[in-house]
């Protein structure tokens, strides 16, 4: 299928998540030529676009697209009664299994995915599973579809996105969390807020960067710090001694269980 035959349709197109998709695909050359239908419950878009139409019937919005993505919250999803008639399904709920979104939405085509939060600044990180009956030509426009919004790695095994959805679905919040931590720990020191806030959000911002230029595997970022013996090193040394490392992997597989009984 090229470019100019797609439609895509988007159920919950309008949320968090499914606006942060929409605009990724509109920003992107790779889909410049689709046509976009999004679904919405209560509240209409505000703003329009000529390659975007709206409807509250998601049985239309099935019947007008090629492949549907499922933005809606994985509660929402047990009322979403829409038959796909065999159309290729992109889900990117929590929790909610292939063979759930197969049965539910009468198809057999089913991606499931898990972006994040940084989706609305093009920055997500999408790992996605495929059921067998997904054709190569249906997978080969899954990277394409992800990378507008961020970048993906496919996985072969399912239970790995529920996994994924506890490291990096919830991952946003965990340095936002830290970033938290060390804004109050400034705070307590008596540092006015609008500095603490400020070298708290440029550390964050600083070490993704850092990781990200070097390519460099975190442990060794820690590494040249522990190595060079100074303040960080001292830093570093507490915070393992209190548990940090623990509390990080008691905090994922809490997410992680979370992922894995929320549609069940
Ligand atoms: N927000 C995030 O950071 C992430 C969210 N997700 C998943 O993305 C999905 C959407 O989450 P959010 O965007 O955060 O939630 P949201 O609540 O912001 O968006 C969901 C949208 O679906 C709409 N909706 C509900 N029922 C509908 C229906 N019958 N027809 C049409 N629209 C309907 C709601 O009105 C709402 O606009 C969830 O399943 C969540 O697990 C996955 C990864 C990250
Ligand atoms: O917190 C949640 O349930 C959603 C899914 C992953 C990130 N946000």
């Amino acid at each position: 299928m090229n470019d100019k035959q797609r439609v895509i349709g988007v159920i919950g197109g309008t949320g968090w998540l499914g606006a942060a998709i929409v605009n990724g695909i509109l920003q992107s050359h790779d889909f410049a030529n689709t046509r976009l239908i999004v679904s919405y419950r209560t509240h209409a878009p505000r703003e329009t676009s000529a390659q975007v139409s709206v409807t509250q019937d998601n049985q239309y919005l099935v019947e007008q697209s090629d492949m549907v993505i499922l933005s809606v919250r994985p509660q929402d999803w047990p009322a979403i009664n829409i038959d796909l008639k065999g159309k290729l399904v992109i889900s990117v709920m929590a929790g909610i299994t292939a063979a759930q979104i197969s049965e539910g939405a009468h198809t057999s085509k089913v991606i499931r995915s898990l972006p994040n939060a940084a989706a609305s600044i093009n920055e997500s990180y999408t790992p996605w599973f495929a059921s067998q009956a997904c054709s190569t030509d249906d997978l080969s426009i899954i990277p394409t579809l992800f990378n507008t919004f961020g970048t993906e790695d496919q996985c072969e095994i399912e239970d790995d996105i529920d996994y994924l959805t506890a490291i990096s679905g919830a991952g946003p919040a965990y340095p936002a969390l830290l970033a938290q931590a060390l804004e109050e720990s400034a705070l307590t020191h008596g540092l006015p807020r609008h500095i603490a806030r400020h070298a708290a959000n440029a550390v964050i911002r600083g070490s993704g960067g850092l990781l990200e230029d070097l390519n460099s595997y975190p442990e060794q970022l820690v590494n040249v710090f522990e190595n060079y013996g100074g303040t960080t090193a001292a830093g570093l040394i507490s915070m393992r001694q209190a548990g940090f490392i623990k509390a990080v992997d008691q905090g994922v597989n809490a997410a992680y269980q979370r992922a894995k009984t929320l549609g069940r």
